[in-house]
């Protein structure tokens, strides 16, 4: 079973796939950092963010398994990650892996922007996981602040309006609703409340599927 989960910036999703991937004892793969590790390396090593062979020279050269999650985390980090997923010379680089992963036998879990629509539109759950602008800059600044970064509630607002417009605006894969998702907005339930509302749409798309 493939279970893809799309949706904007610090909407949960993260939390959601986890969450699924233990309940369904499924392998999960948080594709943003795949995203954000070519934005880091390119902001260390001064690559400007047009060189397109340059970018996917750096998303070639990606080891997986050296990913450091926690450091990439980072909220400058999520911004350069939105400039280099516009390139498509990054995503097609990308695009075996994510495509691999998915489709491993016994199925995964995937998060991103483009799972249910580019990666893998076979796959049999599809939820498309949402809030507003506001609910998602508190959650991430909250998670910033906890980090220990020193951010301003307006600036996290900011960054996330300014990378959900590129994210959407973006010609290659951007995102989107595949037209088979089922969408939660979350923005009025806490994360026990999220869970649980995805679990049941989640069952739900299994049961439609035979599973
Ligand atoms: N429903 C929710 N209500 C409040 N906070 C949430 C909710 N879901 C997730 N969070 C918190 O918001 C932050 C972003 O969640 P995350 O799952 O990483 O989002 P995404 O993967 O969409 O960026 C995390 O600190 C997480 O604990
Ligand atoms: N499948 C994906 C995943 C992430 N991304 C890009 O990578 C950036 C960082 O993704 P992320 O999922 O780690 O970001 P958050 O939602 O956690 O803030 C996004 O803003 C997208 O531009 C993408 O284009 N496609």
């Amino acid at each position: 079973m493939i279970i893809a989960i799309d949706g904007p910036a610090a909407s949960g999703k993260g939390t959601i796939a986890r969450r699924l991937a233990a309940h369904y004892r499924l392998p999960h793969l948080d594709t943003g950092l795949l995203y954000r590790a070519v934005g880091a390396k390119a902001l260390e090593n001064n690559v400007d963010f047009d060189d397109a062979a340059a970018l996917a020279g750096i998303a070639a050269a990606l080891d997986l398994a050296a990913l450091d999650a926690e450091a990439l985390k980072a909220g400058p980090v999520g911004e350069a990650a939105s400039k280099v997923a516009a390139v498509p010379e990054v995503r097609a680089k990308l695009l075996k892996l994510q495509q691999d992963f998915a489709h491993q036998p016994g199925g995964a879990v995937l998060d991103g922007r483009d799972i249910g629509t580019v990666i893998a539109p076979d796959a049999e759950v599809k939820l498309f996981v949402t809030a507003t602008p506001e609910a998602r800059a508190e959650r991430r600044f909250n998670e910033l602040l906890k980090r220990g970064e020193e951010v301003t509630l307006a600036a996290v607002l900011d960054d996330i309006r300014r990378r959900d417009a590129r994210d959407s605006g973006r010609s290659s894969a951007p995102l989107m609703q595949a037209p088979d998702a089922q969408v939660l907005d979350n923005t009025g339930l806490d994360v026990e409340g999220s869970w649980q509302a995805a679990l049941a749409l989640a069952e739900r798309a299994r049961a439609a599927a035979g599973l």
